[in-house]
């Protein structure tokens, strides 16, 4: 095992790009197993947290706090020793943790961010945030439960279909069930945002973790999007390079080619990283690893079919499954070349706002967002998720308004587009140089 870890720690795959944020390039980025835990451990090394939890330049000891964060233990207890800041901004809407937050005081921190972003309260995202507050009080809650029914209808539609395609041995309803768990896996992301329930753990039955997408989705890829720190990009490469450089044209269009082929193997391959990472650097294996096999042993059990029958179907349908969750995700919001990644010419330093830097690295989808089912199963209505993601999706469309007027204020612009240009604009972002254009100029920049 000790080999095997040196061995693939010795191969270094990606080109070193600089990012134009400023933020460090994390040391062990190129590293094959580089996912959650490495990321978490290298945040500890570069941000100046001194063991504690770092929130803008004040150091906190939330050890208390683990055990009775409302939110769930877990998200304290994995960023000990990180600059928490974007996390905490991010998930509360209330002015409760705030106000709890100098009960946790030890010390001001010695080292500068390692982050551009900044929340003053009178730039774009506190102020939106501020106005957004008592709009969630006065939704019906019934939206919730919309979407926590249609989790669970999912839920019961890939159970049955998984075990029928088994015992009839049907490739078509293999696909089928692969799509279903697919859309399923795209649901439960809602649920992971959000403090520790049962549906979050739908993600798991997809070969996904819903811990490791915890950290690699909603504490990497939310906060750090399209930056060298955004493990949803870091994780791709070498097979994808959506972070602009100078591409030998043979590699930018041979990414188009082998895409499918990629797409199908993300579910085992994460697994498998997954399960290595936990071994070699938690200690610990979870149960949750094992879950997706329900299916095939519970066939295998009450069916005729024999082991490897069970288990080649299984196969077949969490093949389909991650080949159609790769299309469906990639091609949903953030790569576009008309879409701020990291390389790119930044926005002036008074203009770091955390929303703005936001709104740069998403577009949202038209055709997408005019259902609740499509934006629940296609990661619709984005740029509002990105900025409040334990809003549950149900409770997106009803931000809008306040939204849409806010942006206008600030001169932003909120890009909304179809989906096809975005498919197109994914695949050519494979392809993109850095951007040497500068970002449209805000219109008021109350923050200064
Ligand atoms: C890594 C940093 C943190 C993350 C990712 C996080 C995440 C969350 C999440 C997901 C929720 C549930 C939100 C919802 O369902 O609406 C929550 C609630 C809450 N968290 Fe945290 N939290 C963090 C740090 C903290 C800290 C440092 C405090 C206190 C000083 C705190 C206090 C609370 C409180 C009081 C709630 C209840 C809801 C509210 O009043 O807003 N959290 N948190």
């Amino acid at each position: 095992m000790e080999y095997v870890w040196k061995f693939l720690g010795n191969f270094k795959m990606e080109p070193k790009l600089v990012s134009s944020l400023g933020i460090k390039y994390p040391a062990r980025r190129g590293h094959p197993l580089h996912g959650g835990d490495i990321w978490l451990n290298e945040k500890s090394a570069d941000e100046g947290a001194e063991g504690l939890w770092r929130i803008h330049d004040g150091l906190y000891d939330l050890t208390e706090l683990i055990s009775s964060h409302p939110g769930g233990s877990e998200w304290i207890r994995m960023t000990k020793g990180t600059d928490i800041t974007e996390a905490f901004e991010l998930h509360h809407l209330s002015h409760t943790p705030e106000q709890l937050l100098p009960n946790f005081f030890k010390r001001k921190a010695n080292t500068q961010r390692n982050y551009p972003f900044t929340f003053h309260d009178d730039g774009f995202y506190k102020t939106l945030k501020r106005r957004i507050l008592p709009e969630i009080d006065k939704m019906p809650r019934r939206y919730v439960i919309q979407s926590e029914m249609i989790a669970d209808t999912f839920f019961a539609a890939y159970m049955v279909t998984a075990y029928l395609a088994i015992y009839t041995g049907s490739l078509s309803l293999c696909f089928l069930s692969g799509v279903i768990l697919s859309y399923l896996g795209v649901i439960a992301h809602n649920f992971v945002h959000q403090k520790d329930n049962f549906r979050m753990y739908y993600l798991d039955l997809t070969l996904l973790s819903s811990r490791e997408w915890r950290i690699s989705h909603a504490l990497s890829h939310h906060m750090y999007t399209n930056t060298v720190n955004d493990l949803e990009i870091s994780q791709l490469e070498p097979w994808f390079y959506w972070l602009p450089f100078k591409k030998h044209s043979l590699m930018k269009y041979i990414q188009w080619v082998y895409a499918p082929i990629v797409y199908s193997l993300i579910f085992y391959g994460l697994w498998i990283k997954t399960l290595i990472t936990n071994i070699r650097v938690r200690g610990t294996v979870p149960l949750l690893t094992f879950l997706p096999f329900v299916i095939p042993i519970f066939s295998y059990v009450t069916t005729d079919r024999s082991f490897s029958q069970c288990m080649l179907m299984f196969l077949f349908i969490t093949l389909s499954s991650s080949l159609h969750f790769g299309f469906v995700g990639f091609n949903a919001a953030h790569h576009h070349p008309d879409i701020f990644h990291d390389g790119d010419t930044i926005r002036p330093k008074e203009e770091m706002d955390f929303g703005v830097f936001q709104l740069d690295t998403v577009t949202d989808r038209k055709d997408i967002n005019r259902s609740p089912l499509l934006v629940l199963t296609h990661f619709g209505d984005h740029a509002l998720h990105h900025l409040f993601p334990t809003i549950d999706h149900g409770l997106l469309p009803f931000l809008y308004p306040v939204f849409k007027e806010t942006c206008e204020e600030f001169g932003l612009e909120w890009r909304c587009t179809s989906q096809m240009d975005l498919i197109k604009g994914q695949f050519l972002q494979l392809t993109r140089d850095i951007n040497q254009k500068a970002p449209k100029k805000l219109k008021i920049l109350k923050w200064n």
